[in-house]
């Protein structure tokens, strides 16, 4: 039945249990050194030159000659080969091409085979000669030559360093993303857990066997290596393996499924080696795989584009599966809430081949559920909890306890002293239907379409005797609907008797009636009802043998398809002509439900009329108005606790919700969702 799954909305998975930093940080800081680099490179070179600090140009031998016989040159110092001179007036001295600069200094070189002559021609022309050692190099050109060299050398090391430090990261790529936690640190409980006792039983013989494995050695009993845990999000499967290691004091090590993922191909199978090694150097121990569907899809099921890795990654996990002895110490569990679309070769003896099933809370269990939760909370005395389980059919144990943190937030805000049934209430509606949308402008006319839409969904769930009450009629955009009726069953159902089924959809299809009598036209708001309705009927007719023509048979079988999986081309169990018949039986179901709608909303035309204008007014009109119009009551509605329309303030207590879209559908054709509401 649980054909609509809610797809993981919570809050709750670690979604950041990647720790990789982002690695533009130590490029930047290369790309720094590298422009210092640069800088420093330019300098040494320039003050060859003299360019950029102004040094002397070295000059051709000729061209000194030419300075001292024109008796331009003041004073000269030779160390060894070098000659550096100071001149009288500033001149051009590379007379050549476009450098036309003046200078009062120089470089030159003797040539290497000597010149006898140049010490009588300085004489000559009295020239000031000085001489040096050859190895005196002056402070200046230490400095000139050396500083820079240094400089460079420093940042090659600098460089040097981080290359190796990115070469460990890569090396650490492969290492197991799993999260150590150490026996003393997992102190949750299976007393933390409420309800899933049948899960609870049978995990208390793995806790026996984590705590004592070599008394089951000598029994020769074997205990499962893998369990996978299977059912909707939020539903407690993690908590319940790590009540398990809690229990039983050991490690808890904790995966998700794409933690496995990365860029470098041949990393996932590394990191299920590592965490299977860790695992066993501290067994016994629990291996804790979240989302197992992200790499255990079936192989070969999906386009290309790095699948060969999550193969390589499946391999390397089946392959340490079968790897390890049963007994030595290390238990493996998983959770999904997509078993269909496991490898069988996961679930096959040895690997994950026990199944423990994890439901929505009943009644009865969310109500321990908001116990647990409510402990550490401040809730005011006149909170009945067991009214708040009542209220949240299709609640997963995460769903109660975001209601309970919201609540409490709503009531912070208020600045009260403990959380009030109005924080829960408002608090509902905000989980269940999303945030209010604010910023969306309706045009009058078509605020009128969506009142008497939803006016139309209420007024028939008023008039026919199997639906569940009205709590609420709103016109307030939330989530992704634009208005919503709410209804909520008196009693949670576990069965659906067909005339419940055939209300429903005629209350479904009020929306779409009301458009049609009062404008003559139909709206695009009136989709998710149709699709809904439409899945309805085709149960009916498929799978729950409730239509005229084909009243005892389920024709079942796997209609729903795996795209380009294995059983693409679904295996359709019957003949194309009985094909035909079902679907002029679904036509004939959807087209008796609008009868109904239309003829309900004809009937009480008068109530549906003061409601839409009521909607248009207030936005939101509680069931119990509308009930007292449907009985007959026009008048003034004297709301006992004063209003209806804000959701800050009182709303009757007790209304359980459930909304429109298919978010809170947990239990396939759930319980009283009278939905209207538009999509985007
Ligand atoms: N049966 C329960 N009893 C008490 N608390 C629960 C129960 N189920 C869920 N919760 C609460 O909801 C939170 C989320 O549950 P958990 O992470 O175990 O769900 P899950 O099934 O692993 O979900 P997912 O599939 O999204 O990983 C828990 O931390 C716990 O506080
Ligand atoms: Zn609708």
């Amino acid at each position: 039945m649980a054909e609509n799954k809610k797809q993981s909305s919570d809050s709750n998975t670690p979604q950041n249990k990647k720790g990789n930093k982002s690695p533009g940080g130590k490029y930047q800081y290369s790309f720094y050194w590298i422009i210092i680099a640069t800088l420093l490179a330019f300098w040494l070179f320039s003050s060859q030159e003299g360019g950029l600090f102004g040094g002397p140009p070295t000059i051709d031998y000729s061209t000194f000659r030419e300075q001292i016989q024109a008796g331009n040159v003041q004073k000269v110092t030779v160390r060894g080969e070098q000659i550096d001179g100071e001149l009288k007036q500033k001149t051009a001295l590379k007379a050549s091409e476009d450098d036309t600069t003046r200078y009062n200094q120089f470089s030159t070189y003797l040539p290497s085979f000597g010149d006898e002559k140049l010490m009588d021609m300085l004489e000559a022309n009295n020239v000031e000669v000085q001489t040096l050692p050859e190895s005196d190099y002056n402070w200046w050109t230490i400095l000139i030559w050396g500083l820079p060299l240094i400089f460079l050398i420093i940042i090659g090391i600098q460089f040097f360093r981080q290359m190796r430090m990115q070469g460990q990261n890569m090396f650490k790529i492969g290492q197991s993303k799993a999260k150590l936690q150490d026996a003393e640190k997992v102190n949750t409980t299976f007393e933390d857990v409420a309800g899933l006792e049948g899960a609870k039983t049978e995990l208390q013989e793995i806790v026996g066997f984590l705590k004592n494995p070599n008394q089951f050695d000598s029994l020769g009993g074997e205990i499962p290596k893998g369990l996978l845990m299977v059912g909707p999000p939020g539903t407690g499967k993690t908590l319940l393996a790590r009540a398990v290691a809690g229990e039983a004091r050991v490690p808890f090590f904790t995966i998700t499924g794409s933690d496995f993922m990365e860029m470098f191909v041949g990393v996932g199978a590394k990191r299920v080696r590592d965490m299977f090694n860790k695992a066993k150097e501290k067994a016994p121990s629990i291996i804790f795989i979240d989302e197992i569907d992200s790499i255990g899809r079936k192989r070969g099921a999906g386009l290309g584009g790095g699948h060969d890795e999550r193969e390589q990654t499946l391999n390397q996990l089946l392959a340490e599966l079968d790897g390890f002895e049963p007994n030595e110490g290390v238990v493996v569990m998983a959770a999904t809430n997509r078993p269909d679309i496991l490898d069988k070769a996961l679930l096959r003896p040895g690997r994950f081949d026990r199944q423990i099933t994890v439901h929505l809370p009943t009644q009865e269990h969310r109500e321990e559920i908001l116990e647990i939760h409510a402990k550490n909370k401040k809730l005011s005395d006149d909170i009945d909890l067991g009214e708040i389980a009542r209220s949240t059919p299709g609640f997963s144990g995460a769903d109660l306890q975001n209601l309970l943190n919201e609540a409490a937030l709503i009531a912070a805000r208020y600045k009260r002293k403990a959380v009030e049934q109005q924080d829960i209430d408002q608090a509902r509606d905000k989980v269940m239907m999303g945030l209010k949308r604010e910023g969306i402008r309706l045009s009058d006319h078509e605020k009128k379409l969506l009142a008497y839409h939803e006016a139309g969904h209420a007024i028939v769930a008023a008039a026919l005797p199997d639906t569940d009450p009205i709590h609420k009629v709103t016109v307030i955009p939330r989530g992704k609907a634009m208005g919503v009726t709410m209804q909520l069953p008196e009693k949670e159902k576990l069965l659906y008797e067909k005339k419940y089924m055939l209300d429903r959809m005629a209350v479904m299809m009020g929306g779409r009636a009301a458009e049609n009598l009062i404008f003559d036209t139909a709206t695009s708001g009136a989709e998710n009802d149709l699709k809904q309705i439409t899945k309805l009927a085709r149960k009916m007719v498929l799978d729950w043998g409730m239509s005229d023509k084909f009243n005892n048979i389920a024709f079942g079988g796997q209609r729903e398809q795996v795209f380009l999986g294995e059983q693409m081309g679904s295996q359709q169990e019957y003949s194309d002509s009985t094909a035909r018949e079902i679907d002029q039986e679904v036509h004939q179901i959807l087209k008796t439900a609008y009868d109904r709608a239309l003829e309900a909303i004809n009937e009480h035309r008068d109530v549906l009329d003061k409601l839409a204008d009521e909607l248009v007014e207030k936005e939101e009109v509680s069931g119990k108005v509308v009930m007292q119009w449907m009985n007959g009551d026009l008048g003034p509605f004297e709301d006992e606790e004063g209003d209806n329309k804000g959701d800050a303030e009182g709303e009757e207590t007790g209304g359980g919700v459930e909304s429109e879209d298919e978010k809170k559908n947990g239990k396939g054709a759930a319980p009283g969702r009278s939905g209207s509401g538009e999509e985007e």
